[in-house]
């Protein structure tokens, strides 16, 4: 019979793997269903109508979608596990402001990476090297923001908050960065590399990314389909 947590996904999608570590971390049990993106199952298309896109997490047959919605459902709906927010303590303004922070910067993550990590492998010459210069400076903010903490606020006692889990799928894909982009993480933001070879270390995250060769052949794939070569 059906599990209780069901989530339609694609393996390289760094939503979806948002959402398996999500879950890995909160010691959840879940069915991972592998969509084809190109032959979208009718699940798929009834569960999350308006994007239809992956990740969606159906909980008990209710779906839920949205990356960082999802993230944000799973605390609320098992309180007992490991918190990826800071709890809210209502009325707690220092918790609210945490939380705020949090999710500003998960924001700031979905606004920037993908888009500009898409336009590094699509785009050739003088664009790329300028989207490759934009990347550089996404990663140079976010390590300012890291600063010498272990790991971004939100999950404390040395575990994954929310921002780690939100972004540290697109670690996998730091390799394919540099290679369209020119440049260097380990160069550009040092004890950003640091905090995603610290990530890499942890259970939850090392057994749901692909390794970067596997996300820079799947770029090599896109490349083929859309043409860019
Ligand atoms: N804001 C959403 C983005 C999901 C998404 O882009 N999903 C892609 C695959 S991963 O890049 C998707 O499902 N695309 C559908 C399609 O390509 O038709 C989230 O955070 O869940």
């Amino acid at each position: 019979e059906e599990k209780e947590l069901v989530l339609l996904d694609f393996w390289v999608s760094p939503f979806g793997q948002r959402c398996r570590i999500a879950m890995a971390e909160k010691g959840l049990e879940f069915e991972y269903r592998e969509e084809d993106l190109g032959n979208k199952s009718d699940l798929l298309l009834r569960s999350n109508p308006v994007h239809r896109k992956i990740p969606v997490l159906l909980h008990a047959g209710r779906p839920v979608s949205e990356s960082l919605v999802i993230l944000q459902y799973l605390d609320d709906a098992f309180p007992g596990t490991p918190h990826l927010l800071p709890p809210a303590n209502s009325g707690d303004a220092d918790a609210a402001y945490a939380r705020a922070t949090a999710r500003f910067w998960a924001d700031y993550v979905d606004k920037k990476l993908y888009d500009c990590g898409s336009r590094l492998w699509r785009l050739k010459g003088e664009p790329q090297a300028a989207a490759g210069r934009e990347m550089a400076e996404i990663l140079r903010t976010l390590e300012a923001e890291l600063g010498d903490r272990e790991f971004f606020g939100g999950g404390g006692g040395g575990r994954l908050g929310f921002v780690d889990v939100a972004l540290v799928p697109f670690t996998a894909w730091f390799y394919s960065y540099e290679r369209c982009g020119g440049f260097s993480v380990e160069e550009v933001a040092p004890r950003l590399a640091a905090w995603a070879r610290r990530c890499g270390r942890i259970d939850s995250v090392a057994k749901h990314l692909p390794s970067p060769e596997k996300v820079y052949d799947f770029v090599g794939v896109l490349k083929k389909k859309y043409g860019v070569e």
